[in-house]
């Protein structure tokens, strides 16, 4: 059997908690082969876009994000050849200049918020996870993140929240948990889920005998 990657989508709405479900899959396997791939990573480049322009780009709907390249990233992974991953600064709303290399892995994690809204992502995962937090929840961890750690304000959070963030995730996000294999309620405190998905992870790589 020829050897091939196992792909694991983890998606959500904004402040479900993804990237912690995704740390602690990650953590759990890291004596073995794993990469973090994040679609936030993958925003269309805006360089060429004043720095007020970018500010007015829903980042919310399908269309900001370049899954073409992403696609194309995951096609070299899976077939066991290393990419050049962007590096996204939320600050400046753009790529920044670096690039990380990333050599492949047997197990891929794709986290992001609109993961399962492309078919064609899809159709390369062999499971797929939806992280499910009520909003409430989600809007006040989403405020104290991104005061802290992605150069926003208060009140900038609020308006973007409520006349994008919330719309959107209605719209685009909400409807792919039906695409979901699993749905996992709290996000990255759900020991028993993230058991459960490392387990079902290793099964797979023993399968396939990778492991
Ligand atoms: N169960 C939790 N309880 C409290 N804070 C949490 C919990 N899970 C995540 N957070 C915090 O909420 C913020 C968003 O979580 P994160 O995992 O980054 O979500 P996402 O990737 O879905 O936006 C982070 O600052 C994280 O530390
Ligand atoms: N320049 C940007 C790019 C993205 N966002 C917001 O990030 C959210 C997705 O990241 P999570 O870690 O919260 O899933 C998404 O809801 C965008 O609104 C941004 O504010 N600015």
């Amino acid at each position: 059997m020829m050897r091939k990657p196992v792909v694991i989508g983890v998606t959500g709405g904004s402040g479900s908690g993804k990237t912690s479900v995704t740390k602690a899959i990650y953590e759990s396997l890291k004596d073995h082969s794993i990469l973090v791939l994040e679609q936030d990573y993958y925003y269309k480049d805006q360089h060429d876009l004043p720095f007020e322009e970018r500010l007015k780009t829903n980042y919310d709907h399908p269309l900001a994000f370049d899954n073409d390249l992403l696609i194309e990233h995951i096609e070299a992974l899976l077939r066991y050849e290393a990419i050049d991953k962007p590096v996204y600064d939320y600050s400046i709303h753009t790529r920044s200049e670096k690039v990380i290399p990333v050599e492949p892995k047997d197990v891929i994690i794709l986290e992001g918020i609109l993961v399962l809204e492309d078919e064609r992502l899809r159709n390369l995962m062999d499971i797929k996870l939806y992280v499910d937090t009520d909003p409430d929840l989600r809007i006040i961890r989403r405020l104290t993140r991104d005061i802290r750690e992605r150069g926003r304000t208060f009140d900038s959070v609020i308006e973007q929240y409520l006349n994008v963030v919330r719309p959107m995730h209605n719209q685009f996000i909400e409807p792919t948990k039906r695409y979901a294999d699993v749905i996992i309620p709290e996000g990255g405190q759900n020991h028993v889920a993230i058991d459960l998905m490392v387990t079902k992870i290793q099964t797979i790589l023993e399968q396939k005998a990778i492991l």
